[in-house]
C-alpha cells in the first residue's frame, strides 16, 4: 500500500504554493467571502483508516454535492420510478443551463445538474414527512455525526438570486414534472444545497457508495445495483461539462459543489474529499481536481 500520509502531505504543499488558485464563485453573495486560501484534503480508507491533513476539518457549503446524497435517499424511497422523469445522460453543458431542459421537453438529462436535482427535491418533498428534517436527520445518519446542519444565510442568499433556479422550476412545473408547488420545492433544495459539511463528514457521508450501500454506521441503505447507479452517474455527470476531463484525469467517480469541494471514490478501497474554494471555469475546484488528479497518478488507484 502507499503512503497515504506522505502523498496527502506532498499535495498539500503543491496545493498551499500553487499561484493560481482559482475563483471564487460569486452568484451566490454569501459564498463570495470565503478565503481561497483554505485547503483541505481527507482520505477514508475501507479497512478503517483515516488520513486528512490542512482545513479537512473545517465546514463549507457543500452545494451540488448533496445532488448525490439526495439521489441516494430518492433511490430508498421510490427506486426505478425516478428513470421515468429523470434521464441518465451527462449534459455537456453548465449546471444551470436551461435549453436543453426545453428542447426535451422538461426530462432533466441527469440528476446531477441543477434542473435533474429540481425533481428530485420534489421527490423528496412528495415522500418525506418532514422534509428539510429528515433529510438532514438521513446524513446525520449516514455519518453518526448529529452537528451536521443548514446554514440559513447561505440557502436564503440563494433564495434571493437564484432566478435560473426559478427558471428551471417553473419549466419543469410547465411540462407537468413537477408535483409540489415551486416554492416548496425550491425552498428544500436551497437548504440541501447550503448544508455545511468538512472533508472529512463528507468522506463519511458517502462511504456508502464505496461500500457496497452500507454506510459508516454498518446500516445498508441502498442496494448494489443502486450503487453502482449512484456511481456511474457521478463518473459521466458528476462534473457537468467537465465530467470527461475529471474521468481523463483522475479516473474515479465524483462529485463537485461550487463551494469548492468534490468527493471522489474508488469502490471496496475508499472515499476522498478535498475542500479549495478557488474553481475553474467550469465550476469546479480547480485545485482540489488537480490533488485528486495528482492523488490517483501517485497512488496508481483508479477505477482504470
Ligand atoms: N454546482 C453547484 O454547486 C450549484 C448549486 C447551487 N446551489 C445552484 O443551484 O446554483
Amino acid at each position: 500500500m502507499p503512503d497515504f500520509q506522505v502523498i496527502l502531505e506532498s499535495i498539500y504543499q503543491d496545493a498551499i504554493n500553487a499561484s493560481d488558485k482559482g475563483i471564487v464563485a460569486s452568484y451566490i453573495p454569501e459564498l463570495e467571502h470565503i478565503d481561497k486560501n483554505n485547503f483541505g484534503i481527507h482520505l477514508r480508507t475501507s479497512d478503517g483508516k483515516s488520513y486528512g491533513i490542512g482545513d479537512y476539518k473545517k465546514r463549507f457549503s457543500i452545494q451540488s454535492i448533496s445532488k448525490v446524497l439526495a439521489l441516494s435517499k430518492a433511490m430508498e424511497l421510490i427506486g426505478e420510478a425516478i428513470w421515468e422523469r429523470i434521464d441518465v445522460e451527462p449534459s455537456g453543458h453548465k449546471f444551470n443551463q436551461l435549453a436543453l431542459l426545453e428542447i426535451e421537453n422538461g426530462i432533466p438529462r441527469n440528476p446531477l445538474i441543477n434542473s435533474g436535482a429540481i425533481v428530485i427535491a420534489d421527490i423528496l418533498v412528495s415522500n418525506l414527512k418532514n422534509p428539510k428534517e429528515d433529510f438532514l436527520s438521513y446524513l446525520r445518519d449516514l455519518t453518526g455525526d448529529n452537528t451536521i446542519c443548514f446554514n440559513k444565510d447561505v440557502a436564503l442568499s440563494e433564495k434571493l438570486t437564484g432566478f435560473k433556479n426559478y427558471a428551471a422550476a417553473n419549466l419543469l412545473k410547465s411540462f407537468k414534472n413537477l408535483q409540489n408547488p415551486v416554492d416548496e420545492v425550491l425552498d428544500f433544495y436551497f437548504h440541501q444545497c447550503s448544508i455545511e459539511m468538512s472533508c472529512s463528514q463528507l468522506s463519511n457521508a458517502f462511504y456508502l457508495f464505496a461500500n457496497n450501500g452500507r454506510c459508516l454506521q454498518d446500516k445498508l441503505h441502498i442496494t448494489d445495483g443502486q450503487v453502482k447507479r449512484v456511481n456511474a452517474l457521478m463518473l459521466t455527470c458528476g462534473f457537468y461539462d467537465e465530467a470527461g476531463e475529471f474521468a481523463f484525469e483522475v479516473g474515479l467517480p465524483g462529485k463537485s459543489g461550487v463551494g469548492g469541494g468534490i468527493v471522489a471514490l474508488l469502490p471496496d478501497k475508499f472515499v476522498i474529499s478535498t475542500w479549495s474554494p478557488g474553481l475553474n471555469k467550469k465550476g469546479n475546484s480547480k485545485l482540489g481536481m488537480l490533488a485528486l488528479a495528482k492523488f490517483t497518478t501517485k497512488t496508481k488507484l483508479s477505477i482504470f
